[in-house]
């Protein structure tokens, strides 16, 4: 059974065009699906479909095979959602939030109360649990709606920018407790700007522009839908006749090429024309450079399309 599985999934606002257009993807159980896009893309939209808050206005979506508009209620006890307004109560500490929570949840008390230790000591919260939420600043509050959305051992998260706004030690604490949970078989749905985090933590990723599903998969498949090569960044004294190469500065060179395989018989010949190599490293393209890359070739056809 797929842990999300979307056919054809369309949503549009009255008086808009489609936020979400046509998008088929689904996601393996214990996924970490980095979903990215610029504003307005889509993805909240998404997260909302998933979770039963808004309705299709065409095709489908399943969750671990329900229905999220048809079943909320069983839904919500499989799954747990942060987004940036999360709904908890002020007057009350933040154990007594996770709880209240955890027991709306149908956990019970005593369960709720261990799993809620467990969970404010991950955060860094446990100085801070019996303490009003009223009176937690904006980080401590999003680490609590991070603890709220798990108090329950949801299957499935969904996390809308879970990091932004928090402190560098925070954040993470917060991704070694996303990857920890994917490790135990929680699939994690993961929105977010930030692409190097993306990259640390994901294992799938969906790109996403104007409601437009523009790529999935690993980082090995969108590499391929961009550039599959490795680039060799090489220091030497001198090169050999008849390599191809660009040089990139006094004594620096790039090298393009299909794999690593092919970077010993270079360095052979560099030493064999005499050549000193004072620097060797490869790269391959980062999510980041893919991500641009991906949504500038989108920008480039659309403008293309409209020159037509
Ligand atoms: N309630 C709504 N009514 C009308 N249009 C909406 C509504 N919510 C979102 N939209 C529009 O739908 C599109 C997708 O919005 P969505 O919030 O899903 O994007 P997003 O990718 O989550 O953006 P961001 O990265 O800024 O959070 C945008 O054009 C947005 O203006």
């Amino acid at each position: 059974m797929k842990a999300v599985l979307t056919q054809n999934l369309s949503k549009t606002y009255t008086g808009s065009k489609n936020a979400v257009d046509h998008i088929e993807f689904s996601l393996e159980q214990g996924e970490v699906f980095g979903f990215l896009g610029p504003n307005g893309a889509g993805k909240t939209t998404t997260i909302k479909l998933l979770c039963g808050m808004l309705a299709p206005s065409e095709g489908s979506c399943r969750v671990f095979d329900l229905d999220p508009a048809q079943n909320p209620e069983k839904l919500h006890q499989l799954s747990g959602v942060i987004t940036e307004h999360a709904q908890m109560y002020d007057h009350l500490t933040g154990l007594e939030n996770l709880v209240f929570y955890g027991t709306l949840f149908g956990v019970n008390a005593a369960e709720c109360e261990k799993r809620a230790n467990v969970l404010l000591e991950r955060l860094g919260l446990v100085d801070a649990q019996d303490r009003k939420l009223a009176a937690y600043s904006t980080g401590m509050r999003q680490r609590l709606s991070l603890a709220r959305a798990m108090i329950h051992s949801p299957r499935i998260l969904f996390l809308d920018e879970p990091t932004s706004g928090l402190d560098p030690e925070s954040a993470q604490n917060v991704n070694s407790l996303i990857r920890e949970l994917s490790v135990d078989g929680t699939t994690i749905f993961l929105c977010t700007h930030q692409l190097r985090y993306a990259q640390e933590i994901c294992t799938t990723y969906g790109l996403i522009d104007e409601g437009t599903l523009l790529a999935t998969g690993n980082i090995q498949r969108l590499r391929a839908m961009v550039f599959s090569g490795v680039v060799v960044h090489v220091k030497a004294s001198r090169m050999p006749d008849g390599l191809v190469y660009q040089k990139t500065g006094e004594h620096t060179y790039d090298i393009t090429v299909n794999s690593e395989d092919e970077i010993p018989p270079i360095v052979k010949g560099i030493v064999e024309a005499g050549g000193n190599i004072y620097h060797i490293s490869t790269h391959r393209m980062s999510l980041e450079e893919i991500y641009f890359s991906l949504i500038d070739r989108r920008k480039a056809g659309k403008e293309g399309e409209n020159d037509e």
